[in-house]
C-alpha cells in the first residue's frame, strides 16, 4: 500500500517554505510530495498477524539532514477515523455516544463541535486513549490510523497521539520557556542538539504569542503566575514543538480572548498543512476561525448530526430547510439548530446520516514504534535538574521543615542534655539514654515520610500528562525523584542528629548514626512511596495511610511489647519493619562494650537482651534495611506505572 494520494493537498496553504539545513536534495519540495511513505514495507508482522509500523519518518524519508528547527517542518500525516463508536453509562443505560463514526482527514484542520455534554470530549479521550470501558461506562470502538486498525489504549499509540487536554497540568515552578523546551528535549530524538532545541522553543514561543511571558513561572494556586490563556497555550506549545502527525486537543481555545483564539488556530493552521491531522473540540468559534477549519463533525445527542467539509455546511443545513441567515455566524447557527429543533425534526429533514463505509483493513496493529528518543539516564538527569529548579524557586516549604527539624533536635537536645554521661547502673538514666536515641529514629523517620507522601499526589497530573504523552519512563520520574529526596533526606537527617547527638552525649560513632538515619529515612520513604502511589491523586487517602505506614513502625519495633508476645500470625509484619533493624543497630552501636567498668557493662547487656540486640547480626540488619528499600522502590515504580497505564 503505498501512501502517494496527495491529490487533494494545497501547496498554496502552506505557511512558509520548510527549514531544513543543508538540503542538498532539490526534489525535497516544500510540498512534501517527495516524503511518501510506504508503510507496508514498514510493517513489521508479528506471530500473531499483528504489525508493527513505524509512522515515524526516518531521516531518509524526510530527507532532514541537519539541524530541526521549524516546528512546522512537513511530516508524514496519517488519516485517523473511527466506526462503530459508542459509549454506555452503565447505571442509567443512556448512550453518551451512538454508534458515532469520524474521520480526521490528514492535512487538515477538524473540528469536533456541539453543545455541552455532547459526547466531544468522550470522543477525543477514546481516540487518544484515555476512557476505557470501567465498571461506570461501557465503550466499543473500532479506530484506524490509515487502513490500519489500532488500539487507543496502547500505550504506544497513545504515545504517538499528541494530546491536549481541557485541563493544564504544568508545574508551577517552570515559565513556558522551559516547559516547551523540556517537552522537545525529552521527546525529540536524542540527535537534536541545544542549539536546535533553543531555536524550536523560540520559534513555538513565539508562533504562539507567548515571548512576552516565555521566562514568568507558569504559576498555580499557591503561586502567582502566568494567565489561564497564556497557561493554556504553554500547553498547546509542548505537545506541538515535538512535531506531531497526530494532534487532539480539547478546547485549546477555551479561555482565550478572540485573537489569541485565533492565534492559537493558526498555529494548528500550520501543523496540519505540515502533514499532521489535527482534531480538536471547540464550543463557539468565531466566524474567521470558523471560516479556517476544513473538517467538521458537528454532534448532537451522541450522534454525529454533520460530517463533511466546512465549506459544504450551509448548502447543507440549506436543503434541510435552516439556511444560515444573513450576517449570523455560522457556528452560532448550527448550534441554533441544533439545540432548538426536536430530534426528530432533525431526523425527518434528513441530518444524521453520515455514511457508515463498512471498510476492508488489515490485521490489527499491536503499537507503533517508539521515537529514537532520550536514554533513561538522560531522562532522569533532566528530571532531576527540573526538581532541583523546582526546589530551588519554591524553596520555603522544605525551608521551613529543615528549620522545624532543627528547631525540634535542639529541643530534644536540651531535654536530654548529658544523659550519655549518667551512671549507666541507674536504669532510668539508660533508659533515657535509649528514649533519646529512639526520638532521633523517629523524628527523622516522621519528617523522611511528610516529606515524601505528598509530592506524588501533588505532581501526579503532571506526571500522568508527561507519561502519557512519552516524556519518560516511571523508573526514570522515580529514579529523578529518589536522588532529590536524597538530598534533602540527608540536609534533614544532619539537622536532627547532630544537636541531638552532640547535646545528649551519645556514645556510639557520629557517623554511624548519620548513615544509620539516612538508610532508615530512605527506606521508609520507600514504603511512603508505595502508599502514595497506591493513593493515586487523592490527597485525602494519602494523608490518611500515612498512620500505616507510621504506626506499625513503632508497634513492631519492641518498645511497647515484646515480639514474643504478639500473636504468632502477626509477627511476619516485623519483618517490614524499617524502625526494627534501626533500633537493633543502634543499640548495638550505643551499648555494646559500653564502659569499662563490668557493673556498668552487664547493665548495658541488658539492653542489648531486652531489644534482641545482638552485635553478630549487625550487617545482616543492614542488609535487610537495604533490601526492604529497593523492594520497596521497585516496588513503587511497577505500582506507579500500573496506576498510569490503567488510570488515563
Ligand atoms: N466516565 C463517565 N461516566 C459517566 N458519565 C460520563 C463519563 N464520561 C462522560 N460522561 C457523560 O457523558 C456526557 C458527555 O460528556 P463529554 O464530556 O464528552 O461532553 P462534551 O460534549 O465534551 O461536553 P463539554 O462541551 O461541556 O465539555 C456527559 O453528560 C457526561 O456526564
Amino acid at each position: 500500500m503505498r501512501l502517494r494520494n496527495f491529490e487533494e493537498f494545497d501547496e498554496n496553504r502552506l505557511p512558509s517554505k520548510p527549514h531544513y539545513h543543508n538540503d542538498e536534495n532539490p526534489s525535497h519540495s516544500s510540498s512534501g510530495v517527495e516524503m511518501a511513505i510506504d508503510f507496508e514495507d514498514r510493517a513489521t508482522k508479528h506471530a500473531d498477524g499483528s504489525q508493527l509500523i513505524d509512522v515515524y519518518p526516518n531521516d531518509e524519508e524526510i530527507q532532514i539532514k541537519g539541524a530541526i528547527t521549524d516546528p512546522f517542518a512537513i511530516r508524514e500525516g496519517s488519516t485517523l477515523s473511527w466506526e462503530n463508536m459508542s459509549m454506555t453509562v452503565n447505571a442509567s443505560g443512556r448512550k453518551v455516544l451512538d454508534d458515532c463514526s469520524g474521520t480526521v482527514p490528514k492535512r487538515h484542520m477538524t473540528a469536533l463541535m456541539g453543545m455541552s455534554g455532547t459526547g466531544k470530549s468522550s470522543i477525543l479521550n477514546i481516540l487518544s486513549g484515555r476512557q476505557r470501558s470501567t465498571r461506570d461506562v461501557a465503550i466499543q470502538a473500532d479506530v484506524f490510523l490509515d487502513d490500519y486498525k489500532l488500539d487507543p489504549t496502547n500505550m504506544m499509540v497513545r504515545r504517538s497521539i499528541a494530546f491536549v487536554a481541557q485541563d493544564d497540568s504544568l508545574l508551577a515552578t517552570s515559565t513556558p520557556r522551559e516547559a516547551i523546551r523540556f517537552s522537545a528535549k525529552m521527546r525529540l530524538p536524542r540527535t537534536t542538539s541545544s542549539e536546535e532545541l533553543h531555536l524550536l522553543t523560540d520559534s513555538m514561543l513565539e508562533e504562539l504569542g507567548l515571548i512576552s511571558c516565555a521566562d514568568s513561572l507558569v504559576g498555580g494556586p499557591l503561586i502567582k503566575g502566568i494567565s489561564g490563556g497564556e497557561r493554556k497555550r504553554t500547553s498547546v506549545g509542548i505537545e506541538l514543538v515535538t512535531m506531531p502527525s497526530i494532534v487532539c486537543l480539547d478546547e485549546p481555545t477555551s479561555g482565550l480572548d478572540a485573537f489569541s483564539a485565533l492565534q492559537c488556530c493558526e498555529v494548528l493552521r500550520k501543523v496540519a498543512n505540515a502533514g499532521a491531522s489535527v482534531l480538536f473540540t471547540i464550543h463557539q468559534p468565531s466566524s474567521e476561525i470558523f471560516e479556517s477549519l476544513d473538517h467538521l463533525i458537528l454532534m448532537n445527542g451522541g450522534r454525529v448530526m454533520y460530517q463533511g467539509s466546512v465549506k459544504d455546511v450551509s448548502a447543507f443545513f440549506s436543503a434541510r430547510g435552516h439556511p444560515v441567515p444573513k450576517n449570523y455566524n455560522p457556528a452560532d447557527w448550527l448550534i441554533d439548530v441544533a439545540q432548538c429543533v426536536s430530534m426528530e425534526d432533525l431526523i425527518e429533514a434528513g441530518y444524521f446520516n453520515s455514511e457508515q463505509r463498512v471498510r476492508s483493513y488489515r490485521k490489527s496493529v499491536c503499537c507503533l514504534k517508539d521515537n529514537d528518543s532520550i536514554s533513561a539516564g538522560e531522562e532522569v538527569v533532566n528530571l532531576f535538574r527540573r526538581e532541583l529548579v523546582n526546589l530551588k524557586r519554591d524553596w520555603t516549604a522544605p525551608f521551613n521543615r529543615v528549620f522545624v527539624m532543627g528547631t525540634l533536635s535542639l529541643f530534644i537536645g536540651m531535654i536530654f542534655f548529658d544523659v550519655g554521661n549518667a551512671d549507666k547502673l541507674d536504669p532510668f538514666t539508660l533508659q533515657s539514654q535509649f528514649g533519646a536515641m529512639m526520638i532521633v529514629l523517629i523524628t527523622c523517620m516522621m519528617s523522611a515520610v511528610q516529606l515524601t507522601m505528598f509530592v506524588y499526589p501533588e505532581q501526579r497530573p503532571i506526571f500522568l500528562r508527561e507519561y502519557s504523552t512519552n516524556h519518560y519512563s516511571a523508573f526514570s520520574y522515580l529514579m529523578a525523584h529518589l536522588t532529590a529526596e536524597a538530598i534533602l533526606v540527608a540536609v534533614k537527617v544532619f539537622m536532627v542528629v547532630t544537636p541531638i547527638y552532640f547535646m545528649v552525649s551519645l556514645s556510639g560513632s557520629y557517623l554511624i548514626y548519620i548513615l544509620l538515619t539516612f538508610t532508615l529515612s530512605m527506606a521508609i520513604t520507600a514504603q511512603a512511596t508505595c502508599a502514595a502511589c497506591l493513593g493515586g491523586d487523592n490527597v485525602k487517602l494519602v494523608t490518611q495511610l500515612t498512620p500505616l505506614i507510621f504506626q506499625p513502625q513503632l508497634l513492631f519495633a519492641g518498645f511497647f511489647l515484646s515480639p514474643e508476645l504478639m500473636p504468632i500470625w502477626i509477627r511476619p509484619i516485623q519483618l517490614v519493619c524499617t524502625m526494627t533493624y534501626a533500633t537493633r543497630i543502634l543499640v548495638v552501636e550505643e551499648f555494646h562494650d559500653c564502659s569499662s567498668d563490668a557493673r556498668e557493662n552487664e547493665a548495658c547487656s541488658k539492653m542489648l537482651e531486652s531489644t534482641r540486640s545482638d552485635p553478630d547480626d549487625v550487617w545482616w540488619n543492614w542488609l535487610v534495611l537495604a533490601g526492604i528499600f529497593v523492594f520497596f522502590r521497585l516496588l513503587a515504580v511497577f505500582l506507579l506505572q500500573r496506576s498510569a497505564n490503567k488510570f488515563y
